[in-house]
């Protein structure tokens, strides 16, 4: 196996609360890897560390070799890497194309100059966004809202038109950060197929930070579970499921 992603010995403080302490982990290329804990653990911290929203205090952090650990966060969109956010963050007042079309921003909206002579260049640049984000549509059975506003979207079809930006970007890596919650056992069973296909028809290696055991256990091929910041086990979703060190940080002891 590849490893597309390397954190070594990465340790993150906040003041005098170290939220992350001394945590290294691989993710393969092709995987879904599944990261749980209890609340507080430090999952999203951890990817908010990959994705260059905080400041790593040690430890490397390396994406396809290269460490990023201190490139400016707008890099992290150009290398490969996109992300669905625990919260949904989507522009409420726009449509579902035009919030997809976002996610195409890593490919460029040409210069002023040709935005002002609307060169060939431009409407060729615009038109391979705008086949994107149809080819987007059409894989996440979104048609039926292309043109609605998000802000009057049912919760699911909103947490689905944020993993269909992620995908526009054309990702090596996605991220997604508790993709379940809030959706129900439908919705999540349709999200488990849609990962699958992520990774078997896009060939993107997926993170999936998730509560839901049933979806980590429909399409993770391997669980970390973290608490208090560092990694407690690893292995398959039954492997760490019926680990006593995993139960007894859920149950609090
Ligand atoms: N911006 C921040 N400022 C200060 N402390 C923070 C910040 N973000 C996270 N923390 C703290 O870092 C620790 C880890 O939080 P984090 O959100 O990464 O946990 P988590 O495992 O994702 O939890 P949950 O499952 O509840 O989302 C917690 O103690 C949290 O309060």
């Amino acid at each position: 196996m590849t490893a597309l992603l390397e954190l070594d010995e990465v340790e993150l403080a906040f003041g005098g609360l170290v939220a992350i302490g001394g945590l290294s982990l691989r993710v393969d290329k092709g995987e879904v890897l599944a990261v749980i804990g209890p609340n507080g653990a430090g999952k999203t911290s951890m990817l908010n560390l990959v994705t260059r929203v905080f400041n790593a205090r040690r430890g490397r952090i390396r994406f396809k070799g290269q460490d990023i650990a201190q490139l400016p966060r707008a890099r992290i969109a150009h290398l490969g890497i996109a992300r669905t956010f625990q919260n949904i963050e989507l522009f409420d007042a726009a449509t579902v194309l035009d919030n997809l079309l976002l996610g195409r921003h890593r490919f460029g909206s040409g210069g002023w100059w040709q935005q002002v002579l609307r060169t060939p260049a431009l409407t060729r640049l615009e038109e391979s966004h705008r086949a994107k984000a149809e080819e987007v549509i059409e894989f996440l059975d979104l048609s039926p809202w292309r043109n609605a506003r998000v802000a009057g979207l049912p919760y699911g079809v909103r947490k689905v038109v944020e993993l269909g930006r992620a995908l526009c970007a054309e990702p090596e890596l996605l991220f997604l950060d508790e993709p379940a919650s809030g959706l129900n056992p439908e919705e999540t069973r349709d999200l488990a197929f849609w990962i699958e296909d992520i990774r078997t028809e896009l060939g993107i290696t997926v993170v999936m930070i998730e509560h839901d055991m049933s979806l980590v256990s429909a399409v993770a091929d391997r669980v970390i579970c973290m608490a208090q910041g560092k990694m407690l086990a690893e292995g398959t979703p039954a492997e760490v499921q019926g680990h006593p060190d995993v139960i007894a940080a859920y149950l609090g002891t």
